[in-house]
């Protein structure tokens, strides 16, 4: 039996894009599974102006695609109450307060409250702060959490006013920086692959991974979000956050316990052992791209709302150094980008070859020894799989590389919980593992920042690589240097 979690959940920014995309979806499964029935009760709020009823409709047409059951969306979207706020206009409070006092006692929630602030970035600080100003946190020995999504700020400076804001009104452990990636179940799995296995623990260090390559690739463009897009780019949009968390699980020593303190501290540990590039590292070990058109497909500076001398890279590689003892010399790869030639996120860990190849006799024709490659797919396939040499069975004696392969059937990749529906039960149960803390946050943006300042004093060549394929040359040369390759190729 799933453990009911009883709370109030405060929406700021109810009739938006992402709550009526991913936050009501999400909301209807866990109902479904109960982990929240009677005992919750949404307030959403925005600048519409609209009632109950109104905005249940919002909420039902939503979910319309997740449950034909009728019933159970009804007595879903029956916990749904709106209230008419703007968040800047200090006296609508008010009302959100009685609201949620009446609530409380209606659904006997026990004074439990989550703030969900669904907005643009700018308005978090100020909800924050209005919320605690005006009496909005509950004091009656409930809990008071806040959950804020991404950007988390657009470089360290104003990332670190931002925090400051939100630390004015909430605790460290109240607040819960929403990165989807860490909702996907294959991401989650790093930590089982890596900590449940001694065959991976054991050789999990420079002394026999060769390397490590994270890619996130997509095959869409901006589509409709130019405007955000164009402001942030692939740097900001994928690696700050996504792609960070990723290194971070994968570089991580191994936690005290399975526990979010436990497991951040290490995460923290590891982004400040990553070393912060100065201008010719920076230069050297990134690469950005931005895609041109071929047939009926644009060019980025060509798409709706993006300037027609747009300089945003829609692509990034790099090369990341830890200096630790586990990972000095060997190098993390990274590479994200739009209009790729695939969509799908995959890690691939490289071990060495072994130091004696006793089977490439010049006269056996055994072709050399390949390296292990551990591959973990994060989608859209969920699963790994681990290439090893063997002999291939025909006559004399050859090796070959052979794939050892877990993926998990399609009907379970699709009942698979959502990122949305995980991080949302993780708040309610006051489960900080899978977001990023404000330490881990900042390391990243000192980071990224050093490859930024390098960029914006640089003219780039744009556009440098068609859609279709899988970045711009720059890319490959980036691993050719180091004699080196990625593991997933396109096969021209
Ligand atoms: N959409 C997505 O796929 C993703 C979004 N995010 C992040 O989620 C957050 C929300 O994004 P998204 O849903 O796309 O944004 P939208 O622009 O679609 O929605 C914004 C919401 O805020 C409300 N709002 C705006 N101004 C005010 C105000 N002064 N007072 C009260 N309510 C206001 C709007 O309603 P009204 O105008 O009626 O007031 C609307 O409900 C952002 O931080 C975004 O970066 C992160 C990942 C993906
Ligand atoms: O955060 C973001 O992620 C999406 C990609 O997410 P995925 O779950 O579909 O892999 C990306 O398209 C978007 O630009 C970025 O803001």
């Amino acid at each position: 039996m799933p453990t009911e979690r009883r709370s109030l959940i405060v929406l700021f920014g109810a009739t938006g894009d992402l709550a009526t995309r991913k936050l009501y979806p999400a909301m209807l499964k866990l109902y479904e599974k109960g982990n929240i029935r009677d005992h919750f009760a949404v307030i959403g709020t925005s600048r519409h102006k609209i009632d109950d009823a109104k905005y249940r409709e919002i909420v039902e047409k939503s979910v319309a695609n997740e449950s034909s059951n009728k019933k159970l969306v009804n007595d879903f979207i029956s916990h749904f109450y709106f209230v008419t706020h703007d968040v800047t206009n200090i006296s609508h409070y008010a009302d959100l307060k009685t609201k949620a006092a009446e609530l409380d006692k209606q659904y006997t929630l026990g004074g439990n409250r989550v703030f969900y602030i669904s907005m643009a970035p700018n308005f978090f600080g100020i909800v924050a702060k209005n919320l605690k100003s005006q009496h909005l946190l509950s004091e009656n020995g409930g809990f008071n959490r806040l959950v804020i999504e991404k950007p988390f700020g657009r470089d360290f400076d104003s990332a670190k006013k931002l925090n400051d804001d939100l630390s004015n009104a909430f605790e460290e452990n109240q607040i819960f920086r929403i990165d989807h990636y860490l909702g996907k179940e294959m991401i989650q799995n790093i930590e089982a692959i890596r900590f449940g296995n001694t065959i991976f623990e054991a050789l999990w260090n420079n002394r026999y991974i060769d390397n490590i390559q994270v890619t996130l690739a997509e095959n869409l463009g901006v589509e409709e979000r130019a405007g955000y897009y164009d402001n942030s780019g692939a740097l900001r949009d994928m690696v700050q956050n996504h792609i960070m968390q990723i290194v971070s699980l994968l570089a991580m020593e191994q936690p005290v316990a399975f526990k979010d303190t436990d497991i951040r501290q290490e995460k923290v540990k590891a982004l400040r052992s990553l070393r912060v590039y100065n201008v010719a590292e920076a230069s050297t070990n990134f690469v950005r791209g931005q895609y041109g058109g071929v047939g009926n497909s644009k060019e980025y500076r060509q798409e709706d709302g993006v300037p027609k001398d747009s300089n945003t890279e829609t692509f990034v590689a790099g090369k990341l150094l830890f200096d630790n003892y586990r990972w000095s010399g060997t190098p993390f790869y990274i590479r994200t980008g739009k209009k790729l030639a695939d969509k799908f996120t995959r890690v691939d860990v490289v071990f060495k070859k072994p130091l004696v190849d006793i089977f490439a006799f010049p006269q056996s024709g055994s072709a050399p020894l390949s390296a292990n490659v551990l591959t973990i797919f994060i989608e859209p396939n969920q699963g790994f799989s681990l290439m090893v040499n063997a002999k291939n069975s025909e006559q004399g004696f050859h090796t070959e590389p052979v794939n050892l392969q877990f993926l998990e059937d399609s009907k379970r990749t699709k009942e698979t919980p959502q990122p949305y529906e995980r991080l949302i039960h993780d708040v309610l149960k006051g489960d900080g593992t899978n977001f990023a803390s404000w330490p881990e946050v900042a390391s990243a943006w000192k980071f990224v920042d050093q490859i930024r300042r390098v960029w914006d004093i640089q003219q780039p060549m744009f556009p440098n690589y068609i859609p279709g394929s899988m970045g711009p040359v720059s890319a490959d040369e980036l691993l050719a240097r180091d004699h080196r390759e990625w593991v997933y190729k396109l096969n021209k």
